[in-house]
């Protein structure tokens, strides 16, 4: 059970998307969508280049007009009173005045929701601002530029938090702090939405996934589901005679191949069918393991047909 700005204990909310629908013009950006999103738990929102992804949290928050709700613990945001703090958002890296110093710039969003002096310190402090707080934020760098986005999304306690692409330019420590972070911001029963194109960092991060491409719903599952359901499982192998290993498995009828990097790839989910050709083609295996795809190729594969921006020729 969380607390809420004013130190309350409030229930969890959830986030219901329903039938959400965007057009520009002849162009369906979004394309009857529909989701929940979970407290508790952090959601990555992936997509192609132009699949949808900020005009979905845009109709979500209310910036834009189009089709369909969005509840917040069963209403819509406008049933909410007035400063309420229900949904925290970071929409884009450097949302300030360059000229205004990073305190009133919490300062100014906080009197929104009547945020106390001692709470903006505490933001501060929590993204790691503290010592620059009373620095122009146009000077800031990028890294900065993000946690001051995240600290204003914060700063009212809001039980949601809508990120778009909140990593995006961040160095491995930085991205390292921010996955910290929000894995505590949800740990506390709060819903943490996230766009992003870092696979790795969302294989991460997630809990759930919702794929998105032309507008529409390509997948919505927990992180785990979505690696079973589409990740093939494959046995990587490393031996002192790799060719011979290969013709062995394609001798028994699986298909196999040697990886740039040195390693067999064979398409089955047991290590002990590709130790068995090892000993009959009498090669030393040096490694033996199984994998599972990752959600990088998982996501290339559901969304090979959608991609919006395709190279008109192959670059060498
Ligand atoms: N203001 C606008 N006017 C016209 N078309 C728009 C506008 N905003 C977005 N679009 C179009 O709507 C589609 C979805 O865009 P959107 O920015 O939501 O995608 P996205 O998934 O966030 O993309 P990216 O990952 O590149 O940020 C795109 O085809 C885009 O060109």
């Amino acid at each position: 059970m969380r607390k809420g700005a004013d130190g309350k204990r409030e229930t969890p909310m959830n986030v219901e998307a329903v039938h959400l629908g965007k057009r520009f013009g002849s162009r369906v950006a979004v394309d009857d969508l529909s989701f929940t999103l979970e407290p508790g738990s952090i959601t990555g929102f992936l997509g192609p280049n132009g699949a949808g992804k900020t005009t979905t949290l845009r109709l979500m928050l209310g910036l834009a007009r189009g089709s369909g709700q969005t509840l917040f613990a069963g209403k819509s945001l406008s049933a909410y009173r007035p400063g309420t703090p229900v949904v925290g958002c970071h929409l884009q890296p450097r949302a300030f005045h360059p000229k205004r110093r990073a305190r009133a710039h919490l300062d100014m969003l906080g009197r929104i929701h009547s945020v106390s002096p001692q709470r903006i310190d505490e933001v501060l402090a929590e993204v790691g601002l503290t010592d620059v707080a009373n620095q122009r934020a146009g000077g800031f760098s990028l890294g900065m530029a993000q946690r001051l986005g995240l600290a204003a999304a914060i700063l009212a306690r809001p039980p949601v938090l809508f990120l778009d692409e909140p990593m995006n330019g961040l160095d491995a420590h930085a991205v390292y702090w921010f996955r910290t972070f929000l894995r505590s911001y949800a740990d506390q029963g709060h819903v943490v939405f996230v766009s992003s194109h870092l696979m790795s960092e969302m294989q991460l991060l997630a809990d759930r996934v919702i794929i998105i491409a032309r507008g529409r719903l390509v997948a919505d599952e927990k992180m785990e589901t979505l690696l079973q359901r589409y990740g093939k499982p494959e046995v990587l192998a490393r031996a002192d005679d790799n060719g011979r290993l290969v013709a062995e498995l394609h001798r028994m009828g699986i298909a196999a191949h040697l990886r740039d990097d040195g390693f067999v790839v064979a398409d089955v989910d047991d290590t002990g069918i590709v130790a068995t050709a090892a000993t009959t083609a009498a090669v030393k295996l040096l490694e033996l393991r199984q994998e599972r795809s990752s959600l990088e190729q998982v996501y290339l594969e559901l969304t090979a047909q959608s991609q919006e921006f395709v190279p008109s020729r192959s670059t060498p």
